[in-house]
């Protein structure tokens, strides 16, 4: 479970997160809507300590992230693919990640064969394409066996393979009875993918229900639109 709290962000002037609270439950996929800039990616780095709130808090298990000794055995994360050390091999990179994590290096191997990479796992980073790197990603996420799992925007660059890919795995994890916490601009795909929703818009909450409930009276996209421009807000 992820349970953020009243969370707010700000950066100098501009409040990318603005009291926002809301619960991402295990057992099913939740997508993340909102527009550019409404605090999605804010709201991802904070749950991960990556960005420290203004006010407020994030709990991954009930913990903080940064009370967690091994993080990557609680929450495992595809934030931004190209955040890698580009001159490092494939398999050496989850290695590392494994190693400095309290994971046993062999998982490394057993991932690197499951995200589909096993022929490109002693090829260094820089020479994979984006959609093998989002798999890479997907790998170092996977690594520590981690009950939470979010990924920002993973189907970005995917080919439709790629994209059928995560849309399966998502929902596999899920139904193991993970807590998947996913955005994305696509409504399409989210509207296949998702059982639930948060959509936020301008760093505040404007939505949290399901897939079902929202889309009773038409596409996703429409209400989606519906209440991210204009008459929502
Ligand atoms: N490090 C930073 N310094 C200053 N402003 C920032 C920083 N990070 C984000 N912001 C601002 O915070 C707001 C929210 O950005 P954020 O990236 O969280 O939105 P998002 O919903 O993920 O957007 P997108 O869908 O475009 O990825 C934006 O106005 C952005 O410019």
């Amino acid at each position: 479970m992820i349970e953020v709290r009243n969370l707010t962000k700000r950066y100098g002037g501009t409040t990318a997160v603005d009291d926002l609270s809301f619960t991402v439950h295990s057992g099913r996929v939740t997508g993340f809507l909102g527009p550019n800039g409404a605090g999605k990616s804010t709201t991802m780095r904070m749950v991960l300590g990556l960005d420290r709130p203004s006010a407020g808090e994030a709990l991954v298990g009930g913990r903080r992230y940064r009370e967690l000794t091994h993080p990557l055995r609680h929450v495992g994360a595809l934030l931004d693919p190209s955040a890698v050390h580009l001159g490092r091999r494939a398999l050496d990179h989850l290695r590392w990640i494994a190693a400095s994590n309290g994971i046993d290096r062999r998982r490394a191997v057993e991932l690197v064969e499951q995200v589909g990479l096993g022929g490109a796992r002693d090829k260094r980073i820089r020479a994979l394409s984006l959609g093998m790197r989002q798999r890479l990603g997907v790998a170092a996420a996977l690594l520590g066996d981690p009950q939470v799992l979010m990924f920002d925007e993973p189907v970005n660059g995917l080919d439709p393979e790629g994209v059928r890919w995560i849309r399966d795995l998502l929902r596999g994890l899920a139904d193991e009875g993970r807590t998947v916490f996913v955005s994305s601009h696509l409504m399409s795909e989210m509207a296949l993918t998702a059982d639930h929703v948060v959509i936020v818009a301008r760093g505040r909450l404007v939505k949290e229900t399901s897939i079902g409930a929202l889309t009773e009276k038409g596409s996703l996209e429409d209400a989606y639109l519906d209440l991210t421009t204009g008459r929502g807000l």
